[in-house]
């Protein structure tokens, strides 16, 4: 028999549905969606097993100009995943308009057979659909454009159809029963960043990261212990909100998402910490996973 596997790279700008199309592709809750633009901050891979093929998606973070140190690792990874792939996954969002250089520069010199995805055609008509693939297919002569939703699963199918024509030959890349290359703890700091995403409004997302400083497995219970850190003093406050409320609110959340996640109950306790301009300085990136 046989056997088929590959690197497939999902790429392109903030916002474009990229974590939701991953999920969606892999059939589980893999990378944390929000409404806010640049929520991904590392290369996820999310595996689909079969008995003759293996696919390994890579979700990204959202392709943009780097302000902060913390940027250029975000952008390091998405080339990375560029390099690394056998086919590539480019998500547009309908509405996107045609400011996409940042995307067509990284694209540059990459060999892999590519995929354009026109994304949330459900807020769109037929008329802007038509557009936009004969712009992509002039701008990148793409293998194919797909008009999908990702959010509403339409045209998953098609994708996959295509990623299993154009899946190379070779062995497994990771054990057939991996689903992600992540570990339980990765999960439980995103659900937590997620929540932060969610619930304040735009510096404290951008300005936080999520340690998890314990996670002690039990049959009965997991008892996680995460540092939440901010750049200031001020951000620390908000975060904590008056009396600890706003923390309580991202506590609960993130506890029913992990007791989901981890089909067990959660006993989740957080601290706030501060450490001044984290984003930019490589020793805190590096120690944070960022390389
Ligand atoms: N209407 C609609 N909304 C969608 C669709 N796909 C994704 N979204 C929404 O778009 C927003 C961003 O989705 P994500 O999947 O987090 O986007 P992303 O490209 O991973 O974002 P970054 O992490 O910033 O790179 C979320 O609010 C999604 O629910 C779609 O097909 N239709």
């Amino acid at each position: 028999m046989t056997h088929r596997a590959g690197f497939v790279s999902i790429i392109g700008k903030p916002n474009a549905g990229k974590s939701t199309l991953m999920n969606a592709l892999v059939g589980e809750k893999m990378s944390i969606i929000t409404p806010k633009a640049q929520t991904t901050r590392h290369r996820i891979l999310g595996i689909v097993n079969g008995d003759d093929f293996q696919i390994v998606f890579s979700d990204t973070p959202g392709i943009i100009k780097p302000h902060y140190a913390l940027h250029d690792s975000m952008m390091h990874q998405v080339e990375g995943s560029i390099v690394d792939a056998d086919l590539i996954l480019l998500v547009t969002d309908i509405n996107e308009q045609y400011d996409e250089q940042d995307v067509l520069k990284k694209l540059e010199g990459s060999t892999a057979p590519l995929a354009v995805l026109i994304n949330k055609i459900d807020l769109s008509d037929e008329e802007e659909v038509r557009k936009k693939a004969q712009y992509w297919q002039d701008t990148l002569q793409p293998k194919v454009v797909f008009a999908i939703s990702a959010l509403h699963d339409h045209n998953i199918k098609a994708i996959m159809d295509f990623i299993m024509e154009n899946l190379p030959e070779h062995p497994a890349y990771y054990e057939k029963d991996a689903l992600t290359d992540r570990n339980d703890r990765f999960f439980a700091s995103e659900m937590i960043r997620a929540q932060i995403f969610k619930q304040y409004k735009k510096e404290i997302p951008y300005s936080s990261e999520v340690i998890v400083t314990a996670f002690v497995e039990g049959e009965k219970l997991h008892r996680i212990s995460a540092e939440i850190i901010v750049e200031r003093d001020s951000q620390k406050n908000i975060l904590i909100g008056e009396g600890g409320k706003m923390l309580k609110i991202v506590g609960t959340y993130a506890r029913r998402d992990m007791e989901e996640f981890f089909q067990r109950k959660i006993f989740l306790e957080m601290f706030v910490k501060v450490i001044p301009d984290w984003r930019s300085k490589k020793n805190y990136l590096k120690k944070f996973g960022y390389e």
